[in-house]
């Protein structure tokens, strides 16, 4: 279990962390969410020890990060922003590398290096130079040794930057895959990577927690929530008639009346009303469905981005 407690970090007078407190267990993937200078990369460099903190305390495993970092870096496995390697190495030596530093020799040794690579998926790029490696590929490579010790923990800052899409969602299926047996925390400026892998997400701005629960937990909180979209075939005028409906608290028009979004009264529920006017009046439904939330918005919302 990861305990962290009341951490903060000071740069002169800059707060950068700000009283965080939060745990986390196995088999959570945590994705850590805030805009540029949030403070995710400060509270990743503590939980792993690289950064000590000003005041508060990281528990991992029930080892406390500044006391006994050798103990606590044995069970993480960290990928720092831009995973960085050495860009000379083939990929192979690199590993082998790491391996050795982790103190692997001789058959554990080519044992660790056979399941990472084939876990990452490296087996066609083992002789190249890292640097002549496309991103997707880099990223991969850190990844594989941040698995080398197979370590509970993975803590992995922004592991999806710079990507393209095919890469990203790679990654992403790979972190999935990952998560099944270990506690991951993941930070991230990509609202969709949280919807896509993670189990919780902590939303945090200006070194603060401002919020911390599951994706849909999040999305519930959007004014997005529980809203109607509906599009029909041809523009329809039909504000009024939404506007009318009681359980409707406000009606948005996009497209000159070819589609709108329809806000609910607090706690109500307007898909039976609405589906029953559109049945009376005889409009083309093209699409009608019920929003789940939005996590751009709450983010917006509670981030001031
Ligand atoms: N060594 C340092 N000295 C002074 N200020 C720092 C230092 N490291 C980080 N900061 C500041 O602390 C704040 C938080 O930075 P951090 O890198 O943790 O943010 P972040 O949420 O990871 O942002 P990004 O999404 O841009 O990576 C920023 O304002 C940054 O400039």
């Amino acid at each position: 279990m990861i305990e962290v407690k009341h951490l903060t970090k000071r740069f002169g007078s800059f707060t950068a962390v700000n009283d965080l407190s939060f745990e986390v267990r196995p088999g959570e993937v945590l994705g850590f969410l805030g805009p540029n200078g949030a403070g995710k990369s400060t509270t990743m460099k503590m939980l792993t020890g690289f950064l000590p903190p000003t005041s508060g305390t990281v528990c991992i495993g029930g080892y406390d990060v500044t006391k006994h970092p050798v103990a606590v870096k044995r069970q993480i496995g960290y990928l720092p922003e831009g995973a960085p390697s050495y860009g000379d190495m083939s990929v192979l030596a690199f590993l082998r590398f790491i391996g050795e530093v982790r103190g692997y020799r001789g058959a554990e040794l080519r044992q660790r290096l056979a399941r990472v690579v084939e876990q990452v998926g490296l087996q066609e790029v083992l002789k190249q130079a890292i640097q002549t490696l496309s991103k997707g590929y880099k990223r991969r490579v850190g990844l594989a040794q941040t698995l080398l010790h197979d370590p509970a923990i993975m803590i992995l800052d922004e592991p999806t930057d710079g990507l393209d899409p095919n890469q990203k969602q790679q990654v992403r299926q790979l972190i999935t895959d990952l998560a099944e047996d270990k506690m991951v925390i993941i930070s991230t400026h990509i609202l969709e990577e949280v919807s896509a892998v993670c189990s919780r997400a902590m939303i945090i701005a200006g070194g603060r927690k401002v919020a911390d629960g599951t994706p849909a937990e999040l999305e519930a909180r959007s004014r997005y929530h529980q809203a109607i979209s509906v599009r029909f075939q041809q523009p329809v005028n039909a504000a009024a008639a939404f506007s009318a409906l009681p359980e409707i608290n406000e009606v948005d028009e996009l497209e000159q009346g070819q589609s709108y979004l329809l806000f609910p009264q607090p706690d109500a529920r307007p898909y039976h009303a609405v589906n029953a006017l559109i049945e009376q009046q005889g409009w083309d439904v093209d699409t009608l469905h019920i929003e789940r939330g939005r996590l751009d918005d709450v983010f917006r919302q509670l981030t001031g981005v």
